[in-house]
């Protein structure tokens, strides 16, 4: 088959799939692999602008964990994790917000932009959208969020913009918090009642053993999830993810998928299909 009939093809078998998600809200978080690859991050971004079109409110959440650390080296600021979260002195708090906000957030903005989108580049801050507290002493300017105020994102969606949105955090006094971009994420879907959330990680989705894809997982229940989690299935950096997932099914949220962002245009082969490519989380029936 020619190029162009392939492509009509799989824009005919994508329609249905196109019409499923019109008028709802998708929050992804965008991180990993495709996120510091070009070629990777230009095809999320493709597939961002086009369930843009297509009439989804697409919500995007960032992380920026590596670039983070790379601007901490440069200003020799010393730096470390504590249970996956990064341990943010006030010094280092101005270097993770500057990084956020002003190199990584904008850089999305300006990509998207530059390709004729509407994107609009927001924080935690504006509008006090995620309020937090902090998490513990230890870990310092780290924030353990308390509500979300979603009216800044309905503004965006009512005026067709993409809203970006960078995990920093604001507390009652007005002070910054560094907060995980998993988290932030997954309580923003959950306050928008998304129909879905996409989190795209450097891994197929939940394996039963995490070091070999062949054992992926397609579809779990919250109950699977909390039991492969009891008996060491699931560990490390893939417990925080599902665990907010959990809390923000219990909250709000319809379903969340963990997928491969190191394919190309994934985020579309997650949703115009039925079966997806990732792991499918939902509640118990
Ligand atoms: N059962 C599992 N299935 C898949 N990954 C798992 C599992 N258990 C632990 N992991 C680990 O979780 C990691 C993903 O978490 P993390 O490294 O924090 O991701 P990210 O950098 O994308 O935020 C994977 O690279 C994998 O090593
Ligand atoms: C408190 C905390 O750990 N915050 C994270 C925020 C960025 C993040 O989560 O980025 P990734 O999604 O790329 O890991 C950090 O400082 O690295």
């Amino acid at each position: 088959m020619e190029q162009r009939q392939l492509q009509a093809k799989i824009l005919i078998e994508a329609l249905p799939y196109m019409q499923r998600f019109d008028g709802k809200t998708i929050v992804i978080k965008y991180g990993g692999s495709a996120m510091s690859n070009e070629e990777l991050k230009k095809s999320v971004m493709q597939d961002i602008i086009l369930l843009q079109m297509i009439g989804v409110n697409v919500v995007i959440v960032h992380g920026g964990g590596a670039a983070i650390s790379k601007a901490l080296d440069l200003h020799k600021i010393e730096h470390q994790f504590l249970d996956g979260l990064r341990v943010t002195g006030k010094e280092a708090m101005e270097v993770v917000a500057s990084t956020l906000i002003g190199q990584v957030n904008k850089s999305l903005v300006q990509y998207l932009s530059e390709k004729g989108a509407k994107a609009l580049g927001l924080s935690g801050v504006d509008g006090r959208m995620i309020e937090a507290t902090q998490l513990n002493e230890k870990l310092g300017y780290v924030g353990k969020i308390t509500n979300i105020h979603p009216e800044v994102i309905e503004i965006a969606f009512s005026n067709k913009f993409i809203p970006i949105i960078a995990p920093i955090a604001m507390n009652k006094n007005g002070d910054l918090l560094n907060v995980n971009a998993d988290t932030a994420a997954v309580e923003i879907a959950a306050a928008l009642k998304a129909e879905k959330f996409i989190l795209l990680t450097d891994v197929r989705g939940v394996m039963k053993d995490k070091d070999d894809p062949e054992t992926f997982i397609p579809r779990m229940t919250v109950s699977e999830v909390k039991e492969s989690i009891a008996n060491g299935t699931i560990q490390g950096g893939m417990i925080p993810k599902v665990q907010a997932g959990i809390h923000a099914m219990q909250n709000g949220l319809k379903e969340m998928t963990i997928i491969d962002g190191r394919i190309k245009h994934s985020i579309l082969l997650e949703l115009f299909s039925d079966v997806g490519i990732g792991t499918l989380i939902k509640k118990d029936e």
